[in-house]
């Protein structure tokens, strides 16, 4: 089986109270874009795990298509060894939450490859398993996110027919380090409110609290957000702990020059 577990932004990002169990609170919308790995799963006698395309930094036994492999194997021990291909075109350390989709995409293929019978709610219950990120991508639709990623309700946002850029200026940012020197504070918005306002509102209502704090560091993601706002983004923003900027436009915007030396994907919204 052939899928093409696809990137998401955060579009709002307040990380709003750190939890007992050291992981913190956030308040975002999730949304599906189509920057996309492809996974190929396909029964094999004997399980084996190969990537190409981006190097996956650490050690192939703890990509997140084995992991899930063997947190379902554990409760159906009939599912048959596996041969899993992935081929990563994702930016790693980029909020786009890469590896969580193929984590989820691993999930749903062997849920229907080997007839698992197993619901949206229970893959998610299985995926958070993994990372907060991963239960959204089972799903895969627009949702207002909440807890530590994991818990979701309906959004009246649509994007559909806008144009996102999504701009990766080839800096690795870790998850764990951006949430280690944030400083968590009640969102001083509501989101969801916000959101439903028209788009050309959300510039100075919606922010993303990583941004805040990881672009004194980071410079080039103030420059990136300024040069895709000249291009006539109607909304700019980084996404999750970064390091990646996205643009959201009316129409196909002429990009190519602006982005040279990074990594760039552009393309339809739904
Ligand atoms: C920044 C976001 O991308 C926003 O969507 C996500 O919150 C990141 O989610 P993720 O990559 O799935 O993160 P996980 O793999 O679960 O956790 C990585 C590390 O990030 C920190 N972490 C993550 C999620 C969360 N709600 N609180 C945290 O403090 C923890 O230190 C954890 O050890
Ligand atoms: N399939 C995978 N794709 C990418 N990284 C993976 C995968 N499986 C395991 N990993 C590990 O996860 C680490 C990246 O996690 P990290 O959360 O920083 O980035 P991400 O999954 O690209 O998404 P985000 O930055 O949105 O959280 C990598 O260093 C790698 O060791």
């Amino acid at each position: 089986m052939l899928t093409f577990p696809n990137a998401k932004i955060n579009i709002g990002l307040y990380i709003t109270e750190k939890r007992a169990d050291g992981f913190h609170n956030l308040s975002s919308c999730f949304y599906p874009v189509g920057w996309s790995d492809a996974l190929e799963i396909l029964p094999a006698e004997t399980l084996s795990f190969e990537s190409t395309g981006i190097d996956i930094p650490g050690d192939a036994s703890q990509n997140l298509c084995l992991k899930a492999y063997h947190l379902l194997k554990k409760d159906f021990p009939e599912i048959p060894p596996v041969r899993i291909h992935l081929h990563k075109v994702v930016p790693i350390g980029a909020g786009l939450g890469g590896g969580s989709a193929d984590c989820a995409f691993t999930i749903k293929s062997l849920n229907s490859l080997f007839n698992l019978g197993l619901d949206d709610k229970a893959m998610q219950a299985y995926a958070s398993q993994l990372g907060s990120d991963c239960a959204f991508f089972i799903e895969n639709k627009p949702k207002y996110c909440f807890g530590k990623g994991d818990q979701f309700d309906e959004i009246a946002v649509s994007l559909k027919g806008k144009y996102i850029v999504l701009v990766n200026p080839n800096i690795h940012i870790s998850t764990a380090e951006a949430y280690g020197s944030i400083k968590p504070k009640p969102a001083n918005v509501d989101l969801q409110i916000a959101l439903s306002q028209p788009l050309d509102t959300w510039k100075d209502a919606i922010l993303n609290d990583f941004e805040t704090s990881l672009t004194p560091k980071y410079p080039v993601l103030q420059e990136i957000k300024d040069t895709l706002y000249s291009l006539g983004a109607e909304y700019a923003c980084m996404t999750g702990s970064g390091s990646t900027v996205f643009g959201i436009f009316e129409n196909t915007p002429a990009i190519k020059q602006a982005f040279k030396e990074y990594m760039v994907w552009q393309g339809p919204l739904e």
